[in-house]
């Protein structure tokens, strides 16, 4: 799968080990950065992330920073994105079952590494449930958005 991950000054530690485990299980990883630790500004790097799940550049997105909070903010501003923030597994399968998430958001300052990788796992490979009351609802997110 094509992925996208950003990330903030607080989270590249976790970008780096999650990047390198989704390479080398064979995903393509286009990395938005940041790749430095000094101070920066994590809307910056949702946006990166978010432009390329909407343009179709990836199938999907993943954005970490401290708290995984400030930058799910961000990437769900863009059109078209539903980002969800998740701390443990059953989340992550939620998010994608009834939320159909195109994009993930951790915290490298809330959750263990091993926890983060299992979230991305799950993430990655569970599909939309096509149920009716979840896209009814989706469906209702983005008249929100149309009518911005
Ligand atoms: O979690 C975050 C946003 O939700 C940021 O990573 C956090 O606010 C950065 O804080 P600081 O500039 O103090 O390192």
């Amino acid at each position: 799968m094509k992925i996208a991950i950003g990330n903030d000054h607080g989270a590249v530690e976790y970008k780096d080990i999650i990047k390198a485990m989704l390479t080398e299980e064979g995903h393509e990883v286009i990395d938005c950065g940041t790749n430095s630790t000094d101070s920066c500004d994590y809307p910056d790097y949702a946006k990166a992330v978010a432009d390329k799940v909407v343009s179709g550049e990836v199938e999907k997105g993943i954005v970490i920073c401290g708290t995984g909070i400030g930058i799910s903010i961000a990437a769900n501003k863009v059109k078209g994105i539903r980002c969800g923030l998740c701390t443990n597994t059953t989340m992550a399968r939620l998010t994608r079952e009834h939320n159909d998430a195109n994009v993930l958001s951790m915290g490298q300052r809330i959750i263990g590494i091993e926890t983060a990788k299992d979230i991305v796992h799950t993430f990655l490979s569970t599909p939309f449930s096509n149920g009716e009351r979840h896209k009814r609802r989706i469906e209702k997110i983005t008249e929100i958005e149309n009518n911005q």
